[in-house]
């Protein structure tokens, strides 16, 4: 018989199954998310009772204290081990979200006008309760969700209020995290190297390696993540990869976690496991907000409180075992043994016939839900026909135990209203002095910015150059060991390399194959052009991915991360071209210079470096599919006007300003001319009669008689530099069209 871990609450009993040490070998999901552990140890920062635990970590106090969940016990005898617990998390205070005439809409065009896709609607989510949002698709839950986690900003009307003050969007994003659907990782580190990353940058100096260490054990131990600690995230578990996912963002300690559709993807085990960790997460005294399809009745019972949109209205807002009583007093009767969660949706969707409207205005006549108070407000009305219970009565006490606190102060309250409404004061309870600033203190909040009303940090926990060089090594591990990128490019540059040196073998010196010469160099400005761009196109996206989780989640700025990965590119980059250059030059026998060598090899991989930017920018403006097609097509007519194929005359004037645009060209020209420029001495001819013995000839009847190799150098830094820029206005404004 499994162990069982179980949650009491007088409105819900839940058990969750905790398997036993022995079984913590298999890493399939049932066994580690079953694993999760007690409630109590999620908390948010857990230690301490009373008065810190109000202030600071909205951690499961005594309730007298805090007001907050009810006490959950652990059955779970057996452990052999203590088991771990979030002692050493940054403290950060209980948020409650509310939200009043939220409307959002899209505009559809000039014709056809704006299409309101949330209509005015209201709702309080509170700490320490699970919260779903349910409804059908398109009904407007991602929107909601993405408008209260503060990713989109823009034609949004209403208010959004933070413990019953104004919101302010940075302050609020520093405190709070988004997961998405899709697990966005890094696929070549460890489970232990990502949160070291995530721990570097989010805890930033506050906290010594120590510290960092200790709280990264905690939560891998937490999430039962230990076994796999060492295991790259390629080569996790869907379950794993969803644990890592919150594992991540719990290193700072968000008190407000939104999760989309988090049991997408997972078996019903690990689902369950999943929503279980979910609702622990909340007992710790966070705000957990996570849209949700159709779950099953055993799932949809978990949850605390129920938020359900149709058509961008809410049909139902209240605790979850007050959802059957509040349709049976509208005449919708949910059967016996059918699913609560799938009977709203049919009436959402309309199967039952049209009760939106009905519902939505019971809704907004408060029938359901806490009804419109603030947060603020102790008194709330409780609705007539919902089920509410004494968890909900607590959050009431727990408003006003904040409530004291922020009267009587010694420790910094954090605040996360707009500047001129911030309120800073002290708390004198008796235990407090002890606790102080201190444990207050978080990373992305820090105390001086509370005590001394600076303006608001812009800037993420940690500073820019540290940002840059934690995704430095970052980036630099995850391009060694890369396989596509790294291992296969080496091999393809060495094995290209080799077959052309072989194929054009001693040709460089002899007049009678100038040419073929010609060929041989044109097809290395190619292949160290195509080389560098291909993988750029195909992996970029994903990097990218990553980037905008990390970035939304307020790890580091864009600049950083584009800074960093230039910059680790670049060594590979010239490694791979210089490789592959270094082979064909000397196995083709070009002319044996120092200086020559090194213009060459230089050109070429100035080429490579702007085709890569070429690829970053292809790679950061679309998806990775119409990049590979774009990528090779947009090439074409950069190649056409390089010069190999028609002689710059021979083009027609009207046409010849697009070979100025033509970076191969550049690239063409510039080895050419390293190789028969700079008064080359006559060629070998190994026949009778060769037309090109002198160099300069050929360079004449090539065009570039007159070509400057510095300016081609200069015109290909140019362009990479260009183009870099590009890229990176391109992502910026990607970044704010995601708000
Ligand atoms: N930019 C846009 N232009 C037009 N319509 C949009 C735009 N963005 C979203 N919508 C529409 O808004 C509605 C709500 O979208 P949203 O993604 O919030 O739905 P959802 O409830 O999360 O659906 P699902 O469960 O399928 O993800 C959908 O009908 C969608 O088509």
């Amino acid at each position: 018989m499994t162990p069982g871990l179980k949650m009491e609450s007088k409105s819900t009993q839940i058990h969750l199954p905790l398997m036993g040490r022995g079984s913590r070998g298999d890493l399939s999901d049932k066994v580690t998310f079953s694993q999760i552990k007690s409630p109590e140890q999620l908390n948010n920062g857990q230690l301490l009772g009373g008065s810190q635990m109000n202030l600071c970590n909205g951690g499961v106090g005594t309730a007298a204290m805090t007001g907050l969940v009810p006490k959950i016990h652990n059955d779970c005898g057996d452990q052999k081990k203590p088991m771990a617990s979030l002692t050493h998390l940054p403290k950060r205070p209980p948020v409650d979200i509310e939200f009043s005439d939220l409307s959002y809409s899209v505009s559809e065009g000039r014709k056809r006008g704006y299409k309101a896709l949330l209509k005015c609607i209201n709702g309080t989510f509170r700490s320490g309760e699970l919260t779903a949002i349910m409804g059908p698709s398109g009904a407007g839950k991602s929107t909601l969700m993405n408008i209260l986690a503060g990713y989109k900003t823009s034609n949004v009307t209403g208010s959004i209020l933070i413990n019953g003050k104004e919101r302010n969007l940075r302050r609020f994003r520093k405190l709070s995290c988004y997961i998405m659907q899709d697990d966005c990782l890094l696929p070549h580190l460890t489970i232990r190297e990502a949160m070291y990353v995530s721990a570097n940058l989010k805890l930033g100096k506050d906290m010594t390696v120590t510290a960092k260490k200790i709280v990264i054990d905690e939560i891998l131990e937490m999430l039962s993540l230990v076994d796999a600690a060492d295991t790259r995230t390629i080569n996790l578990s869907g379950g794993q990869k969803k644990r890592l996912s919150i594992a991540l963002e719990l290193v700072n300690n968000p008190p407000v976690m939104f999760f989309d559709e988090p049991t997408s993807g997972l078996d019903s085990s690990s689902c369950f496991q999943c929503i279980s960790l979910l609702k622990s997460l909340a007992r710790g005294g966070r705000t957990i907000i996570c849209t949700i399809h159709q779950p099953s009745a055993r799932l949809f019972e978990m949850f605390d409180f129920l938020y359900t949109l149709s058509e961008g209205q809410c049909i139902y807002q209240g605790r979850v075992c007050g959802l059957v009583p509040f349709l049976s007093s509208m005449s919708l009767h949910c059967p016996s043994y059918h699913n609560p969660a799938d009977y709203v949706m049919e009436v959402a969707t309309g199967e039952h016939g049209d009760w939106v409207h009905k519902l939505v205005m019971a809704v907004n006549k408060g029938y359901c839900g806490r009804g419109q108070t603030s947060t603020s407000s102790s008194s709330s009305s409780v609705p007539q026909n919902c089920n509410f219970n004494n968890q909900s009565k607590s959050n009431v006490e727990k408003v006003d135990a904040l409530q004291i606190v922020i009267d009587k102060p010694t420790c910094t309250v954090i605040d996360m209203s707009e500047p001129n409404i911030n309120t800073e004061k002290q708390n004198a309870l008796p235990n407090a002095t002890n606790l102080a600033p201190v444990t207050c203190t978080t990373s992305l909040l820090d105390s001086s910015e509370s005590f001394t009303k600076k303006p608001i940090n812009a800037g993420f926990p940690t500073s820019g150059w540290k940002q840059f060089w934690i995704l430095l090594k970052r980036t630099f591990r995850s391009i060694l060991r890369d396989q596509m990128l790294t291992h296969l490019r080496l091999c393809s540059h060495t094995v290209v390399g080799l077959l052309i040196g072989f194929l054009y073998y001693d040709i460089g010196h002899d007049a009678a194959k100038v040419m073929s010469n010609a060929g041989c160099i044109f097809f290395t400005v190619m292949f160290t052009m195509f080389t560098a761009m291909m993988p750029t196109i195909l992996t970029f996206p994903t990097e990218m991915s990553v980037f905008v989780r990390e970035h939304l989640n307020y790890w580091y700025s864009l600049k950083a991360f584009y800074f960093a990965k230039t910059m680790a590119d670049l060594p590979f980059q010239i490694v791979f071209s210089g490789v592959y250059v270094i082979i064909v030059y000397f196995m083709t026998g070009q002319p044996m210079q120092t200086d020559r060598v090194l213009m060459f090899t230089t050109i070429n991989i100035l080429t490579a470096l702007v085709a890569q930017s070429l690829g970053l920018l292809i790679g950061a403006a679309m998806k990775i599919e119409t990049g590979v097609y774009l990528g090779p097509v947009t090439t074409i007519p950069v190649v056409l006007f390089s010069g190999f194929f028609v002689n710059f005359n021979a083009i027609p004037s009207y046409l010849q300003w697009l070979t100025y645009l033509s970076y191969v060209r550049y690239g063409f020209e510039g080895a050419m001319l390293s190789v028969y420029g700079f008064g080359r001495e006559k060629l070998h001819c190994s026949e009778a009669y060769c037309h090109f013995r002198n160099p300069d000839m050929f360079l004449k009847e090539m065009t570039m008689d007159h070509a400057n190799f510095w300016v081609d150098v200069g015109a290909l830094s140019a362009f990479f530099v260009f183009i870099r820029v590009i890229s990176y206005l391109v992502l910026r404004f990607k970044l704010k069209m995601m708000q």
